[in-house]
């Protein structure tokens, strides 16, 4: 970088430190439920990343767009922190230790340790990028750019130049114009799984005032760049509607900046980008810390009358549900969000502790430490299998799935590619596999196995971190029947009401909670997303000119649909055009999310060093033949048995369907 060119980033970086400084973002006035709760090393990130945000908007006003190309972002890191403009930035290192107090990865990817088992923040998976795919690693885009209307943050505008149509806007025309169907052969435990995985692999947090605050961006007139309020239209049946006077939103954050070189916004991901049960085990080592017993390789549990449930949380500040009723800790910040998830949290820790104890009897010996970390990886590879072996094949299709080669091999071994980036796709994360949000009933029936009885209903539009339903009719265990026994829904443009009308509402609050399906959609704009049409070149299908060129993959009803929304096809937001495809043969999603979801697990699969299949080799351990023999027969019903043997007496042949 020439000295002109610094000195013009110095001077940038000193301006965008006095303008933030004015900039008023709007605490809310009292607290609202959110899941997208940033944790204390991505709010690190944001400090930095809208500097850079402002700074870079400072020089594309003044310089023009093509003066960024001159600037080395290389170089960006160290000038933030001689500039003094913001509170030292925090190395990777720096952020590792900044969580004091609880147990450290050690972040030396020359240390034997951390070739031997994965570190909990994903740190030197791959030796040469070591940060790569880890907590807090960016979001890729799939297409290789963003698009933002000024290039930097704003959200795309249709391409009359006005704005596109309000996301709540699209979600009522997409269900008055779709007739909910329920799935004839899948059941409601694929949604759930499925959700677990997108755990797993995603977790966005959402932007922060300046002090780790928590955002109002329910005003319709926002100047914040942290908010992307949602306009309620003037007929709507349950939010408090617009009227020629005054415009009502819908509260809606944006993702977290966490940009660190000049360019455009950069959404992030919190948790480990890879398969690896950072739901159970936290991406973080507060998390990873917060939810050991530290005795015998143990995770905490608690038993009560409806048996076994995860630890506590008695800091939840999100908790609905009073005591005794708390939320519960586990690796994973959402896992008392619905009255689905506690029960397979639960179920995969069970598993752990069972691993963990014959560990223990086989090897008396052993230390903490050790038997945690080899049921770790017993845990994971079983679960890696599940996903690639049971899950996947249902959710793209067989022909996809072997040519992608995403299917587990019989004998011998896959090979690690380190030049994989298994970072999660923008795309992935805030579109396509939020597929399963059709997939999602409005209710849990729960049964009690002994006698196949439904014992209780119980909807999720009323019960968000709310966990009273848990500690009674047979506890997790009645939830995981249900989900086997119960249908799930079709994948269409048809969502349960409680989807689209009560996510997080408070009990006796109406419209106190949010529509997911339009934040899904406003997600797509926030985190950059080109219009739907511009990915079908990359899946194959043919090129767009006029809305009837979708009939082949949609058919005229959903082309009607979408023109009722859009003015123009160029229009269309990638979560509606996915969700307005037809599923391809024997799978439950269309092409264009298909082939997204693929191209994310085969990076998902070949980035992972410690992918279970992968040969052993000199740097990494992998399972030993034999082990590998073994985690190939895993199987998410035999796990279903052995977690609740009291209650659950037979599981479904093929597990996913009714
Ligand atoms: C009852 C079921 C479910 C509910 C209530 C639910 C709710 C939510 C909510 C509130 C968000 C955050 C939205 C945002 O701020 O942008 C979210 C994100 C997401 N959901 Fe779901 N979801 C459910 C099931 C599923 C399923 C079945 C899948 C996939 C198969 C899935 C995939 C995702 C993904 C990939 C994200 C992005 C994660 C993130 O950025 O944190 N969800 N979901
Ligand atoms: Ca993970």
């Amino acid at each position: 970088m020439t000295p002109a060119v610094r000195a013009t980033v110095e001077n940038a970086l000193k301006q965008a430190r006095m303008n933030l400084d004015r900039r008023v973002e709007r605490p809310v006035k009292e607290f609202r439920m959110q899941t997208q709760v940033a944790l204390k090393a991505a709010k690190e990130l944001q400090t930095v990343g809208n500097l850079l945000e402002e700074a870079t908007r400072i020089i594309v006003t003044q310089n023009g767009s093509n003066f960024l190309s001159q600037i080395d972002n290389n170089e960006i890191q160290k000038i933030v922190e001689e500039s003094n403009s913001v509170t030292k930035q925090k190395s990777q290192n720096a952020i590792l230790a900044a969580d004091s107090g609880c147990i450290k990865d050690d972040t030396d990817c020359q240390s034997r340790k951390n070739f031997l088992y994965r570190t909990i923040t994903g740190i030197c998976n791959n030796l040469n990028s070591p940060t790569a795919a880890n907590a807090n690693a960016p979001l890729r885009p799939f297409l290789g750019t963003q698009n933002y209307n000024d290039q930097i943050s704003e959200i795309r505008r249709a391409v009359s130049g006005g704005a596109l149509p309000s996301p709540r806007l699209i979600s009522n025309i997409m269900q008055k114009s779709t007739v909910e169907a329920i799935d004839s052969v899948k059941n409601n435990l694929i949604m759930q799984f499925g959700q677990m995985v997108a755990h797993d692999l995603v977790f966005g947090p959402s932007a922060t005032g300046p002090n780790g605050e928590q955002l109002a961006c329910d005003d319709c007139n926002s100047p914040s760049p942290n908010c992307a309020p949602i306009e309620v239209p003037a007929d709507d049946e349950y939010f408090p509607k617009s009227t020629p006077t005054k415009k009502n939103c819908i509260s809606f954050t944006r993702a977290l900046n966490g940009q660190q070189g000049f360019g455009p916004r950069q959404p992030i991901g919190q948790t480990t980008h890879f398969l690896d049960l950072s739901i159970v085990y936290g991406s973080s080592l507060c998390e990873a810390t917060d939810v050991r017993l530290f005795a015998d390789g143990l995770l905490k549990t608690i038993q009560s009358t409806a048996g076994t449930l995860p630890p506590f949380d008695k800091n939840d500040t999100r908790c609905q549900s009073k005591d005794p009723f708390f939320c519960f800790k586990c690796g994973d910040l959402r896992s008392s969000f619905h009255p689905g998830l506690p029960p397979l949290h639960v179920m995969f820790v069970i598993e752990h502790n069972r691993i963990a104890r014959e560990i223990k009897a086989l090897k008396p010996t052993l230390n903490d430490e050790t038997i945690y970390q080899t049921a770790r990886r017993i845990m994971i590879a079983q679960y890696q299998h599940m996903v690639y072996n049971e899950y996947l094949p249902h959710i793209i299709g067989v022909n996809l799935y072997v040519s992608s080669k995403l299917k587990p091999l019989a004998s011998g071994r896959t090979k690690y590619d380190p030049k994989v980036d298994a970072g999660m796709f923008g795309e992935f994360a805030a579109g396509a596999f939020r597929f399963g949000h059709s997939q999602a009933r409005r209710d849990f029936p729960r049964i009690n196995t002994r006698n196949s009885a439904i014992v209780e209903v119980v909807d999720i539009g009323n019960n968000g971190f709310y966990t009273d339903s848990q500690y009674k009719n047979g506890g997790p265990a009645t939830f995981v029947a249900g989900m086997m026994h119960s249908p799930t829904m079709v994948v269409d443009t048809a969502f349960a009401f409680s989807i689209r009308n009560q996510i997080l509402e408070i009990r006796g609050k109406p419209a106190s909670g949010f529509d997911l399906i339009s934040m899904n959609l406003m997600r797509g704009r926030d985190v950059g997303f080109h219009p739907y049409v511009a990915y079908r070149a990359k899946v194959g299908l043919p090129p767009v000119n006029t809305f009837d060129d979708l009939i082949p993959q949609m058919g005229q009803n959903k082309v009607n649909m979408l023109k009722k929304i859009y003015r123009d096809v160029r229009d269309i937001d990638l979560f509606a055009g996915i969700l307005a495809e037809n599923p391809i043969s024997t799978a439950i999603v269309g092409p264009t999310a298909a082939f997204i979801i693929a191209e994310q697990f085969k990076a998902t699969k070949f980035g992972d060093h410690f992918y279970y299949e992968n040969a052993p080799e000199q740097t990494v351990r992998g399972l030993t033949d034999g082990e590998l023999a073994e985690t190939r027969k895993a199987t998410l019903g035999g796990m279903i048995c052995r977690a609740f043997p009291s209650n659950i007496l037979k599981v479904p042949q093929n597990i996913f369907q009714t």
